[in-house]
């Protein structure tokens, strides 16, 4: 169905190719996950699929990419729209219409479908994915999750022979992104379709992979069944790590897989449970920002009701629930900018709704859910230096913080021309060169390896250990489980759970991390955790 032969592919001007000497044959009715780390070149894999690349991005392409037999080179992507279903990293640029149904129906429309099974299709799409009473809504009114679903919809119209997915579930809350994956799948198994998936939270699609593409970083791609090609991979999931620790053969690749080990683990580490979390109560931790009653409504839709949160120096704290429930609204409301119906927001004496721009970004920054609308400069030295020079910092601290999550990224680049993850570690090493009393972060991990993710937890833990508070609205239990002191949850605008985070998440069906659910009912969250007790035990045997 898809054929690579001989391919590599130059961007304009860049030093390395993005592609080397690839050479894939993918058949029909394959689920494909595309894994490597962040700037790897995963998306120029997937772009090159459809003739994206090097048609949109410029660039030299040698070799040949087909599709059903067919030459990207020698038609334009439009005409294989019927054949090859694409949805980008970003839904909103990739929308053509304005409302959910127009949407919907939009990819038909091209293809000349006739209207009664386009009707068909529209329902049994909204049916599908869980969209049905947004049917009418404008599109940039939808959460990102929301605007995730209907990107994802708005291809499987068409029902596709190919459908390349690049990070589908970056937005998606957990049991969402099962949903999705549930009827992904089904055109998988059902229709034959071939899928291409790029996903950095390999939690959620590797036991569903018939088979991986690993990019190790040097343009080649490495081709093969999960269980082959995982030992010598530098990204791999939580059950994996949970795995190569304990010294399971075969690796496990799903949580079902883990748990046939479970009892023989909880043996080894019998008498130790997981580490006790923060002390629970910390009232001498100073107050940082302190919310009371707070409500946003758009209308009649009232996205947040009545929530009182206090947030404490030092503490790092999560925000999790459904798509939809009311988190980046509530970010937006506390650090100001955002409509606030009712209640009343503190940072020491101040609100930072009332405060000017330059004074407010002092007390609370908010890194949005796009977060590269921040960026405006030419080039990334051009943003790190700005960034030193805004918050006073000595030279070189923006740089160095963004060496720590994505390394080697040239001081010349164009924040355009970076790949999502190296973007977003972009925006996020400005913000923590800030270091704002509050900092607000709104689903930060998207596009982020997990190397990268593990530097990120470690710069905001550092911060909260400065004496900083830090919020973050986010679908990543994983990095919830490594990262957060405290959890707190929204339920459709209320908030319906605050605690530590073990307490929160490990009994929760949704927000459980994988290594939560290998060995319930104790509430271990992290490989790292368990690595530490087995590792004391060895000593102490
Ligand atoms: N238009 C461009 N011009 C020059 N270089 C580019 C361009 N687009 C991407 N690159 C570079 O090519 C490399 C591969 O980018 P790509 O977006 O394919 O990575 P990725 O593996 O999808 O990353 P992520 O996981 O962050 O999405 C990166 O180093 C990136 O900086
Ligand atoms: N401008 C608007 N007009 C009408 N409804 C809106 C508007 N903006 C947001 N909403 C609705 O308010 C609710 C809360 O949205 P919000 O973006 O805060 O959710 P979220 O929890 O951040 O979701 P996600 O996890 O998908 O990012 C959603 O149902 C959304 O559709």
């Amino acid at each position: 169905m898809i054929d690579f032969e001989a391919v590599s592919f130059h961007y304009p001007d860049a030093a390395a190719p993005a592609l080397r000497d690839v050479e894939l044959h993918l058949p029909e009715g394959e689920l494909c996950l595309v894994a490597g780390r962040t700037g790897v070149g995963k998306s120029t894999l997937l772009g090159a699929v459809n003739g994206l690349v090097p048609r949109f991005t410029g660039g030299r392409l040698a070799g040949r990419v087909s599709v059903a037999g067919q030459s990207t080179a020698d038609r334009p992507p439009q005409e294989f729209a019927a054949l090859v279903g694409v949805v980008g990293q970003d839904p909103l640029a990739g929308f053509v219409t304005d409302t959910v149904e127009e949407e919907l129906a939009y990819a038909m429309e091209q293809l000349a479908v006739p209207p009664e099974v386009m009707r068909k299709r529209v329902e049994e799409t909204l049916d599908l994915l869980g969209i049905a009473e947004l049917r009418h809504r404008a599109l940039r009114t939808l959460s990102g999750g929301q605007q995730q679903r209907v990107a994802i919809g708005s291809v499987f119209t068409t029902l596709p022979q190919v459908l390349v997915l690049d990070e589908p579930t970056s937005a998606l809350d957990p049991t969402a992104a099962e949903e999705v994956l549930a009827a992904v799948l089904r055109l998988v198994h059902d229709l034959g379709t071939t899928v291409l998936i790029a996903e950095h939270r390999m939690e959620r699609v590797l036991q569903y992979a018939d088979r991986l593409l690993y990019l190790p970083g040097d343009g080649t791609v490495r081709e093969g069944p999960p269980q082959e090609l995982l030992p010598e991979m530098e990204v791999a999931p939580p059950v994996v790590e949970l795995g190569r620790v304990a010294g399971w053969h075969p690796l496990p690749l799903s949580v079902r897989d883990a748990r046939r080990h479970a009892p023989t683990l909880r043996r080894r580490l019998a008498g130790q449970g997981p580490p006790a979390g923060p002390a629970q109560a910390t009232p001498a931790r100073p107050v940082a920002l302190r919310a009371e009653r707070v409500s946003v409504a758009y209308g009649r839709k009232v996205a947040v009701r009545e929530v009182d949160l206090t947030l404490r120096a030092g503490e790092v704290t999560a925000l999790m629930g459904r798509n939809g429930s009311g988190k980046s609204s509530l970010l937006w409301a506390l650090q100001g900018s955002g409509p606030r119906r009712a209640g009343r927001v503190r940072v020491g004496e101040a609100d930072p709704g009332a405060l000017g721009p330059e004074e407010a970004r002092r007390l609370v920054g908010l890194v949005p859910q796009n977060a590269a609308d921040l960026l405006y400069l030419q080039t990334v030295a051009a943003e790190c230096a700005q960034a030193d020079a805004e918050s006073a910092a000595e030279p070189g601290r923006c740089r160095g913080l963004l060496d720590r999550m994505a390394p080697g990224i040239p001081e010349a680049a164009h924040p355009r021309d970076l790949s999502e993850g190296q973007r977003l570690a972009l925006v996020l090493a400005i913000q923590l060169t800030a270091t704002p009393e509050v900092l607000l972060l709104d689903e930060p991990t998207r596009g982020l390896d997990y190397d990268a993710k593990r530097a990120f937890g470690a710069l905001v833990r550092q911060l909260a250990d400065d004496g900083g508070s830090v919020l973050v609205a986010t679908h990543d239990v994983e990095f919830v489980a490594s990262t957060a002191d405290r959890v707190v949850v929204l339920a459709d605008g209320d908030l319906v759970a605050d605690g530590p985070t073990a307490d929160v998440v490990c009994a929760s069906p949704a927000f459980a991390p994988q290594v939560a659910k290998v060995l319930r009912p104790e509430p271990w969250l992290t490989v790292d955790q368990v690595r530490t007790a087995l590792a004391t035990r060895e000593v102490a045997t």
